[in-house]
């Protein structure tokens, strides 16, 4: 889903990122709480200095300063949950009061498993909500044309009222082609130029927002966290996320930064951030000194990387190193089990609200 092509080099930390880390082990008071679903009040992370505390002894016992701090789990995989089991009554509601059930269309040409795993895993979810899911497995061999001729079929067919084009396509296709030819009413994937240019601009509306965006800014608005105000910045700067994750932060009223391949000392400038959203596809490339004490990081990155001690071979890291990030942020999402899961419950959910929308049920 990130681009692979970018890269940083200076992952090195700075004695002056090891002191604001050291600080911050007593900066944050793990926090474990419950999920709750809808809008609650973020803790707010408590900070205590040395002098503010009359009662306090001034010196910190040394055993405390082993005591790492924990930056509080986004659990992306239980709001995804929870999300189900909206959509699941919405589409039942649909069915009783109007007699449509909503559709998706699934087109995947080529058969790299990643993809065939991922297509698999959005039919199996739209079943577990009572979605309709059609499936079009092309040949990588075949022609943007026989793509084309899919997309139109689907674009005039009343039962589909979601049309997903999955990515990436064979080398010798168009991307931006065939990105085009989904009806914009369709186009629950919000790749398409006349949403995004929508989404970008100021009064406007798109019909809908790309789902792993969407789903970053999910996460935030289900932990309570505050955006409006706050300074984000966006890691990547792809079509499919970064970009969309950095025109919907500043919808919300945050300042967003993009930090991209060609930034110089990126560090400094995710250092200032409030929200980190981190889309690039490097295994572990932020460190604990990229952030800011207290920050809150959302991780779009899933990358594989080699460990023999699992059956597959691999396992999935993100783009920031859990590890340090959990000892400095106030709240991080894993990877997996964060953006993964919540970007196919938002697929499901632009699928209901295209059904309601296409047929004006409110
Ligand atoms: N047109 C299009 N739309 C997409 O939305 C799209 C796409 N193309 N191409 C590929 C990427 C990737 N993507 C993911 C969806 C779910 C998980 C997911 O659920 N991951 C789980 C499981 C990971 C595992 O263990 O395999 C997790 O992170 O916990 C990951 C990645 C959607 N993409």
């Amino acid at each position: 889903m990130a681009s692979s092509s970018v890269l940083f080099t200076d992952t090195s930390p700075s004695s002056a990122a090891r002191l604001l880390h050291l600080r911050h082990r007593h900066a944050v008071v793990p926090f474990v709480r419950p999920l709750r679903v809808g809008p609650t009040q973020f803790p707010t992370p408590l900070r205590f200095s040395l002098h503010t505390s009359p009662s306090r002894p001034p010196l910190v016992p040394l055993a405390s300063l082993t005591t790492e701090a924990s930056a509080k789990v986004i659990d992306g995989k239980s709001v995804a949950k929870q999300i189900r089991v909206e959509v699941t009554a919405e589409v039942s509601r649909m069915k009783e009061a109007i007699g449509v059930t909503p559709g998706l269309a699934v087109i995947l040409v080529g058969d790299r498993k990643d993809s065939a795993t991922y297509v698999r895993n959005k039919k199996k979810a739209c079943d577990s909500v009572g979605i309709i899911s059609l499936e079009a497995n092309l040949p990588e061999d075949s022609t943007e044309q026989e793509v084309l001729n899919y997309i139109s079929s689907f674009n005039d067919d009343p039962s589909v009222h979601g049309i997903l084009v999955q990515l990436p396509l064979p080398k010798h296709m168009n991307e931006q082609n065939i990105l085009n030819a989904v009806r914009i009413e369709k186009d629950v994937d919000g790749f398409h130029p006349l949403n995004i240019g929508r989404l970008a601009m100021r009064g406007r509306e798109p019909l809908f927002v790309p789902c792993t965006p969407k789903g970053c800014i999910e996460l935030l608005h289900r932990y309570g966290v505050p955006i409006k105000g706050k300074r984000a910045v966006v890691i990547g700067r792809s079509n499919i996320v970064g970009m969309p994750a950095a025109l919907l932060l500043q919808r919300e009223d945050a300042t967003v930064s993009i930090v991209h391949s060609r930034t110089n000392n990126p560090e400094e400038i995710t250092r200032q951030a409030d929200i980190i959203i981190s889309a690039v596809g490097q295994p572990n490339m932020i460190r604990g000194n990229w952030i800011k004490p207290g920050a809150v990081i959302i991780d779009v990155g899933i990358n594989p990387v080699e460990d023999s001690n699992d059956p597959r071979g691999y396992r999935l890291v993100g783009d920031v190193c859990y590890e340090e990030a959990s000892k400095v942020a106030s709240a991080v999402t894993p990877v997996p089990g964060g953006v993964g899961p919540m970007t196919i419950a938002m697929l499901l959910q632009n699928t209901l609200i295209s059904a309601k929308r296409i047929h004006n049920f409110e």
